[in-house]
């Protein structure tokens, strides 16, 4: 058995439906099917689950929302006639109205996008449509309720031939709770977990994981076989092809997925297997990710060690806006926070005096627009020089690294630039990997 999960880019419209059903129809295993809304491709430039944000604030707001709901309509009308499914749209989108008059939920709003392209899915493949919020449940604390969530699995009446929106389950007061965005992977690898599947199938635009961005490197080498460690580093540092909180569901269960595309079905993309599994082939590199805007704080206090509770201190100060700290690279006589957008809450000048007043330091340095560029493999312990050579090679180019470090479990090796300098030095990085870490002559940009 596999679940298979479809994103907003094969299910944009009439045509990526049509190759949706091919894929289906080719192998009888797929029968848990989990849709996104409608997203981009072609024609088609803006994501559903976007306009419905944008419905949300205009309602929010007060403006006229007409026209939104009427391209909302539209749009899936359009696929609705083409494919000659009969779903009642229109009676749909009154009842959600209906709903939202009585009950204003932005989450109920947004997740309407999945609901409605899963209804069509769900016509067009002949299968059941299986509501989310029937079928995933969230505690208290906003975690999945496995117990509940598997009962409910248990009581469907057809564990086989169904299709279930992504992107949303019911909260533990009863309301439709949505995920994060990307959220549709993340109810794929539950089911994937509640089906005890073989397989976790992930469909999208792209054949497989690139080692870098393909929006920066346009012929990025795909990867063939990863671990789930390494890429739970990468979707957390801005793979955006697979959303980081799906990984756990399946990793934990001994799951492998495998990222495919819809426009190439026939390529096999990048399969997804247990950290441990001697598959994993040797390639020193697997991938590199990264994220721009983000602040370092380094504080320096003589004898750090001996004052531990200074890290303490200014983490509880970060704690209390609401921050995410994502990396906190010590020495012995200092730390640095790497603290991630958004910042919303506090302003740097507010937040580093609160972080002098906690931690008197000897000397605070503070740098904003902060790029932070992730190489990641389980290989690096084995290759101790790489660092070197890729701060060697970034110098080469000109590029001024404000910050390294490497985790403690030789997954991850961090390299922080300048935001201006982010893509460039993804491409360096990139070109040194393929140099085999040799020093040629410098990179030149715009030859990838
Ligand atoms: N390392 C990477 N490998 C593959 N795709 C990536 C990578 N990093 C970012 N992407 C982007 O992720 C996109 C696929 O994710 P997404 O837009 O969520 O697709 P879908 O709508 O199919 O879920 C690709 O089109 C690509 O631009
Ligand atoms: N539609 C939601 C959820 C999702 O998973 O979408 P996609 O599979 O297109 O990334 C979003 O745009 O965030």
């Amino acid at each position: 058995m596999k679940v298979v999960k479809f994103g907003g880019s094969s299910v944009a419209d009439a045509g990526q439906f049509q190759k949706v059903k091919a894929i289906i129809d080719q192998d009888v295993n797929r029968q848990i099917v989990v849709i996104s809304a409608a997203g981009k491709y072609g024609n088609a430039t803006r994501k559903l689950t976007d306009t419905l944000y944008l419905i949300a604030d205009g309602m929010e707001a007060g403006r006229d929302v007409e026209p939104l709901f009427n391209q909302v309509l539209a749009r899936l009308e359009a696929i609705n006639i083409a494919l000659q499914l009969n779903v009642p749209l229109i009676k749909l989108l009154h009842t959600i109205r209906h709903h939202l008059a009585i009950r204003y939920s932005r989450d109920y709003l947004v997740s309407r996008g999945e609901f409605l392209t899963a209804h069509l899915m769900a016509a067009y493949l002949g299968y059941t449509f299986v509501d989310a919020a029937n079928l995933l449940f969230f505690n208290k604390a906003g975690a999945i309720d496995e117990a509940k969530t598997q009962t409910a699995y248990q009581q469907l009446a057809s564990q086989h031939g169904i299709v279930v929106p992504g992107f949303y389950g019911r909260d533990a007061d009863g309301h439709v709770k949505l995920m994060p965005r990307g959220g549709s992977d993340i109810s794929g690898a539950w089911l994937a977990r509640l089906a005890h599947a073989d397989l976790y199938e992930n469909w999208t635009d792209v054949s497989g994981i690139k080692m870098a961005d393909p929006r920066i490197i346009k012929d990025a080498d795909s990867i063939d076989v990863m671990s789930y460690d390494e890429l739970r580093e990468l979707t957390y540092m801005g793979f955006s092809v697979f959303q980081e909180e799906a990984v756990q569901p399946v990793r934990e269960c001994g799951i492998p997925t495998r990222i495919l595309n819809t426009n190439a079905p026939e390529v096999p993309g990048t399969l997804i297997i247990h950290d441990d599994d001697p598959a994993n082939d040797l390639k020193t590199i697997t991938g590199i990710a990264g994220r721009k805007h983000y602040l370092v704080i380094t504080v320096r206090k003589y004898q750090l060690a001996l004052h531990l509770e200074v890290i303490q201190h200014a983490l509880g100060v970060v704690a209390a806006h609401h921050l995410v700290v994502d990396y906190l690279p010590t020495g012995i006589d200092s730390f640095s926070l790497l603290i991630r957008e958004p910042r919303r809450q506090v302003s740097v000048q507010e937040l580093t005096a609160e972080i002098a007043a906690a931690c008197q330091p000897d000397k605070m340095e503070v740098t904003e627009n902060v790029a932070l560029i992730a190489m990641v493999s389980r290989k690096l312990r084995q290759r101790p020089a790489i660092a070197g050579k890729v701060l060697a090679y970034l110098d080469d180019n000109l590029l001024n690294v404000q910050l390294v470090s490497q985790t403690n479990d030789d997954i991850n090796l961090l390299i922080g630039v300048h935001d201006l300098d982010y893509d460039k030095a993804v491409r360096v990085i990139y070109s040194s990997i393929h140099q085999n870490f040799q020093r040629p002559a410098p990179y030149i940009e715009g030859i990838a």
